[in-house]
C-alpha cells in the first residue's frame, strides 16, 4: 500500500450503526463519537492530564510531610474518616486541610507508613509522560519498584519500631511484621528482613567480594593507562603496580621494572588520580616488563611519596607511593591486600580487569528497546508455489522453441523462486551462447509469458539460464527475513534485508561495505517499498545511537512518517524546524553541512591514529580517546534521497558535486548514501555518480536504455514490477523479489520507537553556510561581529592556536563560518596573519589581556 492510500486510511472513521436510523438520531451518534475520538487525541486534553497528575503528586507529597509534623494534634478527628470533610466545625493542623490530613492518615497511618511516600513518585511519572505524550519514565518499573519499596520498607520499619508511638511502617508494615515474628521467631524475620535488603544491595551493586590476594605479576598494559583519559565527570582511575623496581629513565618520567626475580614484593606503587602516559616497552633481561609513567600537565600534578626497602631507596628516580594533592594520602605502610578489595568508598580500586570499562553508547538511551518482529505482517502464505503442470509446460516449450532454431540441449533443471522460475540449461556441445542470447525475444514469444530474461552464461556454472516468471508469485514478507538467523545473527555494521533470491535463500547485505546504493525504477515498480524495506532493517538492527538518518524527500509524503522518530535517529542542520528535508535549498545546504562531517571526522581519525569508523569507535570505546579533544562516538550516517530526479532537474552540479564528494570519500567516515529515482536517465544518473555506486538496484525500468543506465546491462525492463529487482554488486547481477513491508507496519515500527525516550534534540549536522551569502555580507565590521565571535576568541586565547579545525571542531561548526570567524578575530588583532597550513599566531597571551582587548572593542 502507498503512502497515499495511506494517508487515507488514517482518517478519523465513525462507526455508524446498520440499522437505518432516523435522521436526527444518525446525527448525533456520528457527531459524539467523532468528538470523543478527537478529544482523546488533542494534545491539550492529554496536557490537562498530565498537569492533573503532577498537582495530585504534589498534594500528597505536601500533605505526608505536614502529617509528620501534624499527625498527633489530628489523629482523633482524622480517624472519624470522611465524614470530617462535611463537617464545618472539624479543624485540622495538616498544611492541606482535611482532605490533605485523610489522604496521609490513608496511605501513612492505614497502609505503608513513612514509606508512603514513595507513591507519590508515581503519580508524578503518570504526569510527566502525559504532558510530554511519551515515555519519559518506564510506568512499570516505577509501579515495580514503588510497590517492592513500599512492602519492604514498611515491613522493616514495622519491624525495627514497633515500640514507637508513631507507626511507621504503617498498618501493612504491621501485617507483614507480625506474621513473620509469628512464623519465623524475632530472629528469623529480622533475617529474613535483612537478606532482603542485603540481597537487593547486591542485585543493584554487585560489588566484588573477594579474599586478600597477592597478585602474581603487575598489570598496566599501555591501553588500560590510555583508558585513563577519564570522561568527564568519571571517577579518575587507579592503577596499582605490585612487584616493581623503579629506576630513573632520565625521561622526567620514570621507569618501573618489573622484576619477577624477586622472592618477595620489593615496592607496593599505588597512583591515584594520575594521567601518565604509558609506553610499554620491550622485555628485559630478568625483568618482564617495563612500563614509564609520564605525567601529563593538565590535571593535578601527583605529589610522590617514597618508601623503597631498605638501601634500594637510594637508587631510585620516583616513590613507590604516588598520590595526588587533592586525594586522601594512602597509609604508609601499603599492602598489596588493598589490592583485592575495595580501598575506601571515594577510590574504588577495581581489579585491573574491571578497571577496563568500556564507554557504552548505548547507555545514555539505556532502557531502549529495539522493535520486535511482532509489529509486523506475514504476507501471503510465504510458501513457495510449484505447479508441477506449470514447470512441465515450460519445460517442453522451451525444448521445443531452442529445438525450432536448431539448437539441441544436454540437459534441463529448474528453480523455482517467489516470483521467477530459473530454468538452467546446458546446450549441446558446439551451440554458441550468443545464439541462445539473440533468440531471447523469440523464445519469450513462443512461452507467451511477460518478463523472460536470458542469462548467456550464468556466471561460474556454466549453464544458460532463462528466467520465466511463475503464475502465481508469493510475496516475501519483511517479518520472515528479519526473524531469520542470518538477519539476527549477522556481524554486520550495517544489515539490510533487502529480499530473497531466486533459489529463496534471504538476501541480507551489509550497507557498510556495498557502500553505497542507487536505485531506480519506473513509478509503482516498488521502490518506496525497497527503501522501507532498507529503512526498517536498519531500525530493527541498531540502536538510536548508532545510527542515524538524513532524510530527504522532495516528494514530501514517502518518508514524512519517520519523523516520529526525530529525536531517536534523524539528524538535521542546526536551526531547522523539519529534519525530513523537502526543499532544494536546504537539500543543498545538508549535503555541503554532509562534507563538512565528513571532513570534520576525517581530521579526528587522523588525529586518533585510526583508518576508518570501526577502528575509531573500537578506540573511543575503549576509552583510549580524549573527547576533551573533541572526540566522540561516531553514528553511522545513512543519506536516504527519495527523488533523485527532481534535483538534479533543479540544481544540477549544486547537488551532483556534494552527492559526488560523499560517494568518492563517505565510506571510510560512516557516512552512506542510498540514492533513488523514477528517472534513471543519462543526464540524472550521470558518468560521475555512476562512477561512485557500485551497488545498484533496477526495479522494473519503462526501456532497455533506462536498464543500461543503472545497471550497465539490460534486463530491468523485463522485470514484472511489484519489487521484482535486479541488484548489481560487486559486478555481479542477481534477481531478487524485494522483502514487502506495508506502510501500516512501518507506522506501528516508527511507533515503537518514538513511544521510547528520546534524545532531547535530533542529531545536528555541522552548520552550513552559502558561500554566496557569505559573498554578500562583505568586509567584516567590527559591529558586525558573528554571534560566536567571543566564544571563538577565548577558546583561541585559551588553547594559544589559532587554528580554524580547532574552531569547527570544538564549537561545531562549518568550515566556512569558522573560516570567517578566523578572519573577524585577525581583523580584531587576537590572531595574526594566514600562514598557509600552519597555524595563525595568537597575539593575546591571556584570557584577562583578551577580556580587557574585548572590553576595548566594545
Ligand atoms: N516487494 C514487493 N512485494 C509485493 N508487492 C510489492 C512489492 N513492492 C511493491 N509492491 C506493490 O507495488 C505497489 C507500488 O509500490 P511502491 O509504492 O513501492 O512503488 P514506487 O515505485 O515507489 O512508486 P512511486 O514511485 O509512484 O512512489 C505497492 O503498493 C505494492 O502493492
Amino acid at each position: 500500500m502507498s503512502t497515499k492510500s495511506k494517508s487515507k486510511s488514517k482518517k478519523p472513521t465513525a462507526r455508524i450503526s446498520t440499522k437505518k436510523p432516523t435522521a436526527g438520531t444518525w446525527k448525533v451518534e456520528k457527531e459524539e463519537k467523532i468528538q470523543l475520538k478527537a478529544l482523546a487525541k488533542d494534545e491539550r486534553t492529554w496536557k490537562i492530564a498530565g498537569v492533573t497528575f503532577l498537582v495530585v503528586s504534589i498534594f500528597l507529597i505536601i500533605s505526608f510531610l505536614s502529617y509528620f509534623f501534624t499527625w498527633k494534634q489530628d489523629f482523633t478527628q482524622l480517624s472519624r474518616g470522611s465524614e470530617i470533610l462535611w463537617n464545618s466545625d472539624v479543624k485540622v493542623e495538616n498544611l492541606l486541610g482535611k482532605l490533605g490530613g485523610l489522604s496521609a492518615q490513608y496511605f501513612i497511618y492505614r497502609l505503608f507508613g513513612v514509606a508512603a511516600v514513595l507513591i507519590c513518585t508515581f503519580f508524578f511519572v503518570i504526569g510527566v509522560n502525559l504532558m510530554w505524550r511519551r515515555k519519559v519514565f518506564s510506568v512499570w518499573r516505577n509501579l515495580k519498584y514503588v510497590t517492592l519499596g513500599m512492602l519492604v520498607v514498611s515491613a522493616i520499619l514495622a519491624y525495627l519500631l514497633h515500640d514507637e508511638e508513631f507507626r511507621y511502617g504503617g498498618g501493612v508494615g504491621n501485617v507483614i511484621a507480625h506474621w513473620l515474628v509469628a512464623s519465623l521467631g524475632k530472629i528469623g524475620a529480622g533475617a529474613v528482613l535483612a537478606l532482603i535488603v542485603i540481597g537487593y544491595f547486591i542485585w543493584q551493586f554487585n560489588p566484588v567480594f573477594s579474599f586478600p590476594k597477592k597478585l602474581k605479576r603487575p598489570v598496566l598494559p599501555a591501553d588500560e593507562a590510555a583508558a585513563d583519559e577519564t570522561m568527564p565527570g568519571e571517577q579518575p582511575v587507579i592503577a596499582v603496580v605490585e612487584n616493581a623496581t623503579p629506576v630513573d629513565t632520565g625521561t622526567g618520567g620514570a621507569k618501573l621494572v618489573m622484576d619477577t626475580a624477586a622472592e618477595k614484593p620489593k615496592y607496593d606503587i599505588r597512583l591515584i588520580n594520575k594521567e601518565p602516559e604509558v609506553h610499554a616497552m620491550e622485555e628485559e633481561e630478568g625483568h618482564e616488563r617495563i612500563t614509564v609513567l609520564k605525567p601529563t600537565a593538565k590535571r593535578p600534578e601527583p605529589v610522590i611519596e617514597t618508601e623503597p626497602e631498605k638501601d634500594a631507596a637510594q637508587e631510585l628516580a620516583i616513590p613507590s607511593k604516588i598520590v595526588s594533592k587533592d586525594k586522601p594520602v594512602l597509609d604508609d605502610n601499603l599492602k598489596l591486600e588493598i589490592n583485592s578489595g575495595p580501598i575506601t568508598p571515594a577510590q574504588p580500586a577495581a581489579p585491573a580487569a574491571e578497571k577496563k570499562k568500556t564507554y557504552e553508547p548505548a547507555l545514555n538511551l539505556r532502557s531502549y528497546k529495539k522493535p520486535t518482529t511482532d509489529l509486523l505482517e506475514t504476507h501471503g502464505s510465504e510458501k513457495v508455489i510449484q505447479d508441477q503442470n506449470e514447470l512441465e509446460n515450460n519445460k517442453n516449450q522451451i525444448i521445443q522453441t531452442l529445438r525450432n532454431y536448431d539448437i539441441e540441449i544436454q540437459r534441463i533443471s529448474a528453480t523455482v523462486g517467489p516470483t521467477v522460475t530459473l530454468y538452467e540449461i546446458v546446450p549441446a556441445a558446439g551451440v554458441r551462447i550468443s545464439k541462445i542470447k539473440n533468440l531471447e525475444d523469440d523464445i519469450a514469444l513462443s512461452l507467451s509469458a511477460l518478463g523472460i530474461r536470458i542469462i548467456a552464461p550464468i556466471p561460474g556454472r556454466g549453464t544458460i539460464g532463462i528466467e520465466v516468471p511463475n503464475a502465481r508469485k508469493s510475496i516475501v514478507s519483511m517479518k520472515t527475513l528479519l526473524a531469520s538467523d542470518e538477519f539476527t545473527k549477522s556481524t554486520y555494521s550495517l544489515p539490510i534485508a533487502l529480499g530473497k533470491r531466486i533459489d529463496n535463500k534471504n538476501f541480507i547485505v551489509d550497507l557498510a561495505t556495498m557502500p553505497h546504493l542507487l536505485m531506480a525504477g519506473a513509478t509503482g515498480q516498488g521502490k518506496s517499498v525497497g527503501i522501507n524495506a532498507i529503512l526498517v532493517s536498519l531500525l530493527y538492527s541498531k540502536h538510536p545511537s548508532q545510527l542515524k538518518f538524513v532524510l530527504v524527500d522532495p516528494k514530501k509524503v514517502e518518508l514524512s512518517v519517520y519523523s516520529q522518530i526525530v529525536n531517536h535517529f534523524l539528524a538535521r542542520l542546526p536551526n531547522e524546524e523539519d529534519a525530513i528535508i523537502t526543499d532544494t535549498k536546504k537539500v543543498i545546504n545538508t549535503l555541503n553541512a554532509l562534507c563538512i562531517e565528513m571532513d570534520t571526522r576525517y581530521d579526528l581519525l587522523k588525529d586518533a591514529g585510526c583508518r576508518n569508523i570501526k577502528e575509531y569507535n573500537a578506540k573511543f570505546t575503549e576509552r583510549r580517546l580524549n573527547p576533551e579533544k573533541g572526540h566522540q562516538f561516531m553514528p553511522f550516517i545513512v543519506l536516504v534521497v527519495d527523488e533523485f530526479a527532481d534535483l538534479i532537474m533543479t540544481a544540477g552540479k549544486e547537488v551532483e558535486m556534494p552527492i559526488a564528494r560523499l560517494a568518492q570519500l563517505a565510506r571510510a567516515v560512516g557516512i552512506h548514501l542510498i540514492i533513488a529515482t523514477q528517472r534513471p536517465s543519462v543526464n540524472i544518473i550521470t558518468g560521475i555518480i555512476k562512477a561512485n555506486f557500485p551497488a545498484r538496484i533496477a526495479f522494473k525500468v519503462s526501456s532497455k536504455i533506462d536498464s543500461r543506465t543503472i545497471l550497465d546491462a539490460g534486463g530491468a525492463d523485463q522485470l514484472i514490477g511489484k519489487g521484482d529487482m535486479l541488484i548489481s554488486l560487486n559486478g555481479e547481477l542477481s534477481r531478487l523479489q524485494c522483502a514487502f513491508v506495508d506502510t501500516p507496519e512501518v507506522d506501528k515500527v516508527v511507533d515503537f520507537i518514538a513511544y521510547q525516550e528520546g534524545y532531547p534534540e535530533p542529531f545536528l549536522l555541522p552548520e552550513y553556510i552559502d558561500e554566496k551569502d557569505l559573498e554578500a555580507g562583505g568586509d567584516f565590521d567590527l559591529d558586525d561581529r558573528d554571534s560566536l565571535f567571543e566564544d571563538a576568541a577565548k577558546l583561541i586565547v585559551a588553547n594559544q592556536i589559532g587554528s580554524t579545525s580547532l574552531l569547527q571542531r570544538r564549537m561545531k561548526l562549518g568550515y566556512n563560518r569558522a573560516g570567517r570567524l578566523m578572519d573577524q578575530l585577525e581583523q580584531a588583532g587576537i590572531v595574526g596573519p594566514n600562514q598557509g597550513s600552519k597555524a595563525r599566531e595568537v597575539l593575546i597571551k591571556t584570557e584577562a589581556e583578551l577580556q580587557q582587548h574585548l572590553d576595548m572593542l566594545g
